[in-house]
């Protein structure tokens, strides 16, 4: 739990870049808090003056001025309450969203992870809650305690020199307020995990249950989600409760110490006064500074109450930002040289990779693409082509072995350059919820309309787009829902290709076209197929057919590899795979 604390440290260097900001807040509690003591302490002199004093005259000489000074503190007072205020969160808002972009940074870098150990649910719940949960460390601990410790020092500063013999109540119940949050950090620390990581797995399963709700619908299975969801919101509302105790436990124990230390505070001072020690009209001020000394060591205690749950999101922010790059950035990249006809456009040589050491996907895979060419990559399921071709894009780098993209390592090329020159398809096309024109522009947000409507027709959706009621403005729906599985794929087709892309990937994309659509979509794509190389990865006998060169992954390796007619003839892996039912006979 240590680590808590750190991960509470490590958050102050977001703020010194905002010093101003943070200076302003600083000023502006400490001014209210100065205002607030100045005018109980005068108050409290007039009042102990009033009592003491006989015909004593409010309204003229020291007096009068004590009232002006204290209607201008609470001016003051009411003024800088507002600043501060204002300026506090504005500095919390500007650090959030820069924690915001640097954790999002993070999360480009690191993801995708090798074993996806974390859930989307569970990533977007750091992204929002835990961030907006640090709200309150930047707009109110540190400058809090800051003024507390100032404010409380001036206190007991001014209780000593009129009555010390106070100071034996006053310091030690100071010390102890402040100390509240403290001594039961160690459950305020296990109740805060609890309740983020519980709070975390909830948002999953919600993000699960709503993205899901068709299939759990068509499988019956949404009376068993909702008693599950239901028992886990009531476990987490148990930890949630168990939160509640110990910070009701922490605020009684916070009034008692109040209560206790003005009571006690007041009987020394009786004494005093009893005893000659102290003038009585002086009394009533060394109660004001006991209050002045009192309130803000109990506003840290509160401040202080759900550092557990903030302590557990700061450690868990961290934890993300931790993580090691999948992909480590060369600080020096090479350039991508001119693609030219000799040297190959990829090349694998002998990449081995497992998700896990233990367990091998690849394990010593060697083949090259030509620019112009059309290779289809195939083998059972599991066999690791899209693994092969997630290594190409640099998702993760290989274990062993490299991979060459025009004769360079893509280890050492800028990420930039990589992402211009290979461009893919996906199995699972992500759509997001915006125009078809936007989706498409994903890679190059600055083509013009021309340009996108040439790829859209490339990609066999011009006669959609036309139809009436369609146009490239057109909405698609929240991950595409509007559109049919087909549809998808050639939106998502039309993105790779508006990037004009060196290597083009093609991940299953014409899995949900019917044959005839899928021949016009290749004959389509023969435009522009010469400056390229393309990599498809194939199940169906027609698309295999049509590739320049076919090549066959098993076991960790390339098995065989030529042209379809070639492998096609005599025993081969590959007519092997197309007689199983894992490659679609059409
Ligand atoms: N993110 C991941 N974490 C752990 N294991 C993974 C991950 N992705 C894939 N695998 C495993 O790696 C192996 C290869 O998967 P891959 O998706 O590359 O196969 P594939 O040949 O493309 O299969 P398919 O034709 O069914 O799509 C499989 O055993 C799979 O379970």
């Amino acid at each position: 739990m240590a680590g808590d604390w750190q991960a509470v440290r490590r958050l102050w260097p977001a703020v010194s870049e905002y010093r101003g900001k943070f200076v302003g807040a600083l000023v502006a509690n400490l001014l209210a808090q100065v205002g607030t003591v100045v005018a109980a302490v005068s108050g409290a002199w007039l009042a102990g003056q009033a009592v003491s004093v006989p015909n004593f005259e409010v309204f003229s000489g020291h007096a009068l001025l004590l009232v002006w000074v204290i209607g201008f503190c609470v001016l003051v007072v009411a003024g800088c309450t507002y600043w501060e205020m204002y300026v506090a969160h504005d500095l919390a808002y500007v650090v959030l969203a820069s924690l915001r972009v640097r954790l999002f940074d993070r999360l480009r870098q690191t993801l995708p992870s090798r074993t996806a150990s974390r859930r989307s649910g569970d990533l977007s719940s750091t992204a929002v809650q835990d961030i907006e949960s640090l709200e309150w460390i930047y707009a109110h601990v540190f400058a809090q305690i800051f003024v507390a410790g100032v404010i409380v020092t001036g206190g007991l500063t001014g209780v000593a020199l009129i009555d010390p013999e106070v100071l034996w109540v006053a310091i030690p119940a100071a010390l102890a307020l402040m100390s509240v949050p403290w001594w039961l950090r160690r459950i305020a620390d296990r109740q805060g995990h609890a309740l983020r990581a519980g709070s975390a797995a909830l948002t999953s399963e919600i993000v699960d249950t709503i993205q899901g709700l068709p299939e759990l619908a068509a499988a019956g299975a949404l009376p068993r989600r909702r008693k599950a969801l239901f028992a886990q919101t009531r476990d987490l509302n148990a930890v949630g409760m168990s939160g509640v105790r110990r910070s009701a436990a922490e605020g009684s124990l916070t009034e008692l110490l109040v209560s206790g230390a003005a009571v006690l505070s007041l009987l020394v001072l009786m004494l005093g006064v009893r005893d000659g020690r102290v003038d009585a009209a002086a009394a009533p001020v060394v109660l004001a500074l006991v209050g002045a000394v009192l309130a803000p060591a109990a506003g840290v205690a509160v401040t202080l109450r759900d550092m557990g749950v903030l302590r557990a999101s700061a450690t868990r922010i961290f934890a993300l930002m931790d993580a090691p790059d999948s992909a480590p950035q060369d600080p020096k990249p090479q350039p991508l040289g001119k693609f030219a006809g000799a040297v190959p456009m990829v090349e694998f040589v002998g990449v081995e990779f497992g998700y896990r050491q233990a367990d091998p996907v690849l394990t010593g895979v060697s083949f090259s693409v030509h620019q112009g060419e059309v290779v289809a990559l195939v083998g059972h399921s599991g066999a690791g082509k899209s693994t092969a071709m997630s290594l190409l894009q640099r998702f993760w780098d290989p274990d062993n072995g490299q991979i060459l993209l025009n004769g360079t390592d893509i280890r050492y090329l800028a990420d930039n350059d990589l992402r211009a020159a290979v461009s893919a398809v996906p199995q699972d096309v992500d759509l997001f919820a915006d125009s078809l024109a936007g989706n498409v522009r994903l890679g190059r947000p600055e083509a013009t309309d021309a340009q996108v409507l040439a790829v859209v027709q490339t990609a066999q959706l011009g006669g959609f787009v036309t139809a009436r009621d369609h146009s490239l403005e057109m909405m698609v729906g929240e991950r595409g829902v509007t559109l049919s599985g087909g549809q998808r794929a050639r939106v998502a087709i039309a993105r790779a290709l508006l990037v004009e892309p060196s290597v083009l990937i093609l991940d299953e994309a014409v899995a949900n076209l019917d044959t005839t659509s899928e021949l016009e979509l290749a004959q389509a794509m023969q435009v522009g197929k010469s400056g390229r190389a393309t990599l498809i990865i194939a199940h169906r006998r027609s698309t295999i057919a049509r590739a320049d060169r076919v090549i066959v992954l098993g076991g960790g390796k390339v098995l065989e590899q030529g042209s379809f007619d070639e492998l096609m003839h005599g025993e081969s892996a590959l007519r092997s795979l197309l007689n199983a039912d894992e490659v679609s006979p059409s």
